[in-house]
């Protein structure tokens, strides 16, 4: 078994997929209408789903947002350098939300930038 994806409800589906593939480097794998049920999905990720975990964004039609709520933490992305990631996600035009340094309690090195629903995504480094 493996993870396949990560669903998240967004209120404007381009602009989350703006998001995902303008600032966050991912490419938009594939996108479908599903008339009778209202919705689209489009999935996006760093490679193709047979080897990656995605994100499914899911937009029901006519719902422009939503309440992240208390219990939902974040997705994690790998980055070589936290901190140029930050700066060159910021200059993309992305907001984060927790600057680079040691994660809370411990050492490792994160970040968070905030997705247009106000999803954190969590910058990691990547594993020596
Ligand atoms: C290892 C990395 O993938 C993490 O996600 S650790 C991030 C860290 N998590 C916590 O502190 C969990 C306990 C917390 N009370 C909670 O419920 O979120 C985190 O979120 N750190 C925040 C920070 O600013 O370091
Ligand atoms: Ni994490």
């Amino acid at each position: 078994m493996r993870i396949l994806h990560t669903m998240l409800r967004v209120g404007d589906l381009d602009r989350s997929i703006a998001f995902y593939t303008e600032i966050m480097g991912m490419k938009l794998l594939r996108r479908q209408d599903y008339p009778d049920g209202k919705f689209t999905l489009a999935f996006v990720g760093y490679g193709d789903e047979a080897d990656n975990s995605v994100v499914e964004l899911t937009y029901n039609w006519g719902v422009d947002g939503y309440e992240v709520g208390s219990g939902f933490g974040h997705i994690a992305v790998e980055v070589d350098d936290v901190y140029k990631a930050c700066d060159e996600i910021r200059a993309r035009g992305g907001k984060i939300i927790r600057d680079a340094g040691p994660m809370n309690a411990g050492s490792t090195v994160i970040a968070f930038v905030e997705d247009p629903d106000g999803y954190p995504v969590e910058l990691i480094g990547r594993r020596q």
